[in-house]
């Protein structure tokens, strides 16, 4: 197992970078720490794959350094570097049994005898693929395919990082939760550092202990699923993450209270702001709005049914802000009243937190 470091690493598939745009990764230094869960997470095109390529040393990067426990790998094949890596599309061989294909990887690592028998049951029984250890792949579903996959995936317990790249793409819904659920449960088993690219964030959440949300080639957050939810730091995390994604308002700031349509709103952050050039927003989720009998004047526009919540959507000042009603509460009709929690409000300068590190 290993810690993996990037360190001021930036990725361009071209041979001269020159703008921001030539570089499908700009700067990213962050560390994967020895044992951890991490989600890449990001819309496409931002940039996951390309970070995955680098690290598993598919790619070497234009600039920056990688370590594999403090030992610099930048240069390494992958094969050095002793990875395993599970792509979106099965890679199996068609011809071999289901068997063959799991003891595949320990057979040309070298491990022999009653080990391969030992590792490949376990790992098949974890992915309930033991009662076709016998069977050609060729004659699997693209979901047994994939499961084998995950399995060659899995099977070796010497290698320093396993990374997932989307591998649920092909699976059937119903399958994807189970399957979701099991590698979290495989994680907690084997505790090796993994790292799982999706564009999914119930995927991203689920899996993962931290979470580095990605955007047009940058890091814009990293932490754990409750501080993506709780502290964005970007509004694009706020936006990205949760459903619905949170409510940005524009917004000034006087005195240390931050001003929405004429309303003063407590946040965590306004004290601190010395005002600047820059654009200004409030940021709340909808679940930290509530109706009240007094506050910022809306119309509700819009109700949907999300299960044990209602989302009504309401307009106010020329904005749409959201709220989560519980399915008993009454919507109201016509005008009405929104409050926002001065707990989970919070002001952002150009897209960043104010004072993110600090509050
Ligand atoms: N082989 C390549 N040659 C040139 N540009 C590339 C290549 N691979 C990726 N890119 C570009 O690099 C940027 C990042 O792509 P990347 O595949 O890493 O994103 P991603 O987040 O993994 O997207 P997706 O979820 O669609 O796979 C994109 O602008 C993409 O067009």
């Amino acid at each position: 197992m290993a810690g993996i470091t990037l360190d001021k690493v930036r990725h361009s598939y071209g041979p001269k970078p020159t703008n921001d745009e030539d570089w499908a990764l700009k700067e990213v230094s962050l560390d994967f720490a020895d044992g951890g869960a991490y989600a890449l997470l990001g819309p496409s095109g931002c940039g996951k794959t390309t970070l995955l390529n680098l690290v598993s040393g598919l790619l070497r990067p234009t600039e920056g350094t990688i370590l594999f426990d403090g030992l610099d790998v930048t240069d390494a094949t992958p094969e050095a570097r002793n990875i395993a890596q599970v792509f979106q599309f099965p890679v199996i061989y068609d011809t071999m049994t289901v068997y063959d294909n799991l003891a595949f990887p320990l057979r040309n690592r070298g491990v022999t005898g009653p080990d391969i028998d030992r590792r490949v049951r376990e790992i098949a029984s974890m992915l309930e693929l033991d009662g076709m250890l016998t069977k050609r792949a060729s004659g699997l579903t693209a979901d047994g395919k994939q499961k084998i996959s995950l399995g060659r995936g899995l099977v070796r317990s010497d290698v320093n990082v396993i990374m997932f790249d989307e591998p649920l793409t092909v699976i059937d819904p119903h399958l994807k939760w189970v399957l979701r659920s099991k590698l979290k449960e495989l994680h907690s088993r084997i505790r090796r550092t993994m790292i799982y690219v999706t564009h999914d964030q119930t995927e991203a959440l689920t899996f993962a202990d931290r979470v580095v949300v990605m955007q047009d080639g940058e890091v814009v957050q990293i932490g754990t699923p409750v501080e993506l939810f709780e502290k964005p730091q970007h509004t694009f995390v706020g936006h990205f993450i949760g459903s619905p994604g949170m409510n940005v308002l524009p917004c000034s700031v006087e005195d240390g209270v931050a001003i929405f349509a004429g309303h003063r709103v407590e946040t965590i952050n306004a004290a601190g702001y010395r005002g600047g050039a820059g654009h200004v927003e409030l940021g709340v989720r909808p679940e930290f709005v509530t109706l009240a009998d007094e506050g910022i004047p809306v119309e509700v526009i819009k109700v949907s049914d999300a299960g044990r919540y209602r989302i009504v959507e309401t307009a106010g000042a020329g904005e749409i802000i959201k709220l989560l009603l519980p399915e008993e509460d009454a919507v109201p009709e016509g005008t009405a009243h929104v409050r926002f929690d001065p707990a989970h409000s919070q002001i952002y300068e150009n897209g960043w937190m104010v004072n993110g590190a600090a509050s």
